[in-house]
């Protein structure tokens, strides 16, 4: 990610010893929840990206400790570590991307949307202070159940009256880098270039792979295929069981969400054909949010892509996501009203 920045910096002669960051614009980055698993790699990674001059680190405990251990990096942005509900104002005034990964992770034996019930509270609470201190912001969802809390945010951004569904995404990156990692081992091909668009929504069999899309073509029996589509839709269990009641995935969590919020930046920037599988308000099925490949630009979503020619296993798992999709879609914005 940060060689494209490199090159992009290079092409506007930006570049001679390392980044001529000062000829790039400011961008405030926020991370709510940054004292967390995730929170803390990803601080750190985006501390690593030179498309970003402040970084604020929110968390309703422990930040000061973060926020001075990665601001002994050398690197352009200026850290500040923000704690406690009061400060939380503070953090996002001025923000251009906030990443949400701030609530409570599985445990072995749960379902995303067993964390339903406290991370809904957690999300509306946070998208309310944004609705107020920077309205414009692009926003990353990374908590579970990102099918419902996605929604519970637009809600809660509707009724604030500063809802544009062009600036708010759930993070389905995680499901890209793990396709991509799974069938590169399969097709035996270099995993840097490989790419395989993750469609639906992200909680078990509402995660579709694209195999059929997948580059390099690799021309995978049906039966390995399936195996790799299950193992995508599982990958968050693997991890989850591998930790065996201490969490769910963090550090692969940190990078996919490090690579979607550079792309959200470079979109910023105005880099052309950024392109990111994310989770969206969408009208390429008859559900409102749907994860598909999005351009990003100067205002977040400029274009939702269609789905593309689908294999026949494809559809079918289409036809089956739709129903626990709608109902965790619908769950939230359920929430979102009555509470
Ligand atoms: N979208 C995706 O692909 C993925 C999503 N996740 C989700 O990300 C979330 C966080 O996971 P972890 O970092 O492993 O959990 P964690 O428990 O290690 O960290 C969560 C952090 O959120 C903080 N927090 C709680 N309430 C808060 C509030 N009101 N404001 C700000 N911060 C608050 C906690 O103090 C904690 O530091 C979970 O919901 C998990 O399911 C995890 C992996 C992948
Ligand atoms: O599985 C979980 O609970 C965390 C997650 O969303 C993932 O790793 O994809």
């Amino acid at each position: 990610m940060f060689r494209s920045v490199a090159r992009l910096a290079a092409g506007k002669h930006l570049l001679r010893r390392g980044y001529a960051t000062a000829s790039l614009p400011d961008r405030k980055v926020a991370v709510l929840g940054a004292a967390g698993g995730i929170g803390q790699p990803l601080a750190l990674l985006m501390k690593l990206n030179p498309l970003v001059s402040q970084l604020a680190l929110y968390d309703i405990a422990n930040t000061p400790g973060v926020a001075a251990d990665v601001s002994h990096i050398n690197s352009r942005s200026e850290v500040a570590g923000y704690v406690g509900e009061d400060q939380l104002g503070q953090a996002l005034e001025g923000c251009d991307v906030v990443i949400i990964p701030a609530g409570v992770p599985r445990k072995p034996g749960m379902t995303r949307d067993d964390l339903f019930n406290i991370n809904a509270g957690i999300v509306k609470g946070l998208c309310s202070a944004i609705a107020k201190y920077c309205p414009h912001a692009l926003v990353n969802m990374i908590s579970n159940p990102v099918n419902s809390t996605v929604p519970i945010a637009a809600e809660v951004f509707k009724k604030a009256g500063t809802y544009d569904e062009r600036k708010l995404f759930g993070v389905t990156t995680l499901d890209v880098v793990r396709a991509k990692t799974f069938y590169a081992g399969k097709a035996k091909a270099n995993v840097a270039d490989v790419n395989v668009p993750v469609v639906g929504g992200h909680a078990g069999i509402t995660i579709l792979p694209l195999f059929s899309q997948a580059t390099p073509k690799a021309n995978l029996p049906e039966d390995v295929i399936k195996a790799l589509t299950k193992r995508t839709q599982d990958g968050g269990t693997e991890v989850v069981e591998a930790k065996a009641g201490k969490g769910s995935a963090t550090l692969s969590m940190a990078y996919a969400g490090a690579i979607f919020a550079d792309a959200c930046l470079k979109g910023l920037h105005g880099v052309p054909d950024v392109v990111e599988c994310a989770f969206v308000q969408s009208t390429v099925t008859e559900l409102p949010f749907f994860a598909s490949k999005v351009r990003l630009g100067k205002n977040g979503v400029e274009e939702v892509f269609g789905l593309g020619p689908l294999s026949e296993y494809e559809k079918e798992g289409l036809e089956s996501l739709k129903p626990e999709l709608k109902a965790s879609i619908e769950k939230g914005i359920k929430f979102a009203n009555q509470s």
